[in-house]
């Protein structure tokens, strides 16, 4: 069996009263794009924070590359890359200094500094328009920015929260584009959270469909669509395995999101 980039057993992770992820087991292979795919409030977040150490895991057991997440924290954090659902680029910095602000951050070794710079400005296309301000960027080049603020430390897994949400569906193009073209290159596993369920089966090779903190159904986009019948996508098989809709995938927390992406782009 090939290597595990991820492997999950039993977490669960609780805020407060609120049962956030409930007894969720997670294999993604390496070298996979893996989809967590569900609606607002599914959990997903929450997992992939404790999958890229930045929440505790209270109970149960997660190992990236062999690494325990909990045991080995910084070891582990040396093999992710994480793109958060926020904005993570300063606006007020040029996209090289953003990108060179991380380097620092992920300990990338000062003789290897500039060069990681260029190739993951270089990796997103961004190297034409690094000496200019985040602020002056359109939303589909701050998504590309902070995967090079990502990508800067040569992660082996590569964590995205939504990475295009927000975006128009060009420039969503143009961020998957670049995911893909990275991953070829490096062979780079990527796990991403989406609740676009077009774009997870087009790009992922295998889907987890999540929903009230559990895993309802795992396997490749077409495994699942071909379950609901011949003319299935993966939203009906969504809906027979949770008895419910995305119906609020453009609600009240998404539309947030979106508005801080937009407010965060203009105050800078
Ligand atoms: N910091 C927090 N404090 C309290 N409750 C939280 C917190 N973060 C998340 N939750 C709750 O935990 C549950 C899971 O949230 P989570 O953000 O993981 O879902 P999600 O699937 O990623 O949705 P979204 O795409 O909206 O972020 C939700 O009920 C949410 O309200």
């Amino acid at each position: 069996m090939s290597e595990l980039a991820v492997h999950c057993d039993g977490l669960r992770y609780c805020f407060g009263e609120t049962v956030a992820v409930d007894g969720v087991d997670l294999s993604i292979r390496a070298g996979t794009v893996f989809g967590l795919l569900g609606p607002n409030g599914a959990g997903k977040t929450t997992t992939i924070r404790m999958i890229s150490t930045l929440l505790p895991v209270p109970t149960g057991g997660i190992e990236v590359f062999g690494v325990d997440v909990n045991r080995r924290k910084l070891a582990a954090r040396r093999l992710i890359g994480y793109v958060p659902q926020q904005l993570s680029a300063d606006s007020a910095l040029s996209g090289r200094e953003n990108v060179a602000l991380f380097a620092r951050l992920f300990d990338v070794p000062r003789a290897q500094r500039r060069s990681a710079v260029e190739a993951a400005l270089r990796s997103v296309g961004l190297e034409e328009v690094a000496k200019r301000t985040a602020n002056t960027y359109s939303g589909g080049m701050i998504r590309r920015l902070e995967l090079a603020q990502a990508l800067v430390s040569a992660p082996r897994l590569l964590v995205l929260d939504e990475p295009t949400v927000g975006l128009d569906p060009i420039a969503r193009a143009g961020v998957w584009e670049y995911i893909e073209r990275v991953r070829a290159a490096t062979g780079m596993t990527v796990l991403i959270t989406t609740h676009y369920m077009e774009e997870a089966d087009r790009q992922c090779d295998r889907v987890a469909l999540m929903h009230h903190g559990r895993i309802r159904s795992v396997g490749a986009p077409q495994e699942l669509r071909a379950a609901v019948g011949p003319e299935g996508t993966l939203e009906d098989a969504f809906r027979v395995v949770t008895g419910d809709g995305l119906a609020n995938d453009e609600g009240e927390g998404m539309r947030h999101v979106r508005a801080v992406r937009r407010v965060a782009r203009r105050v800078g």
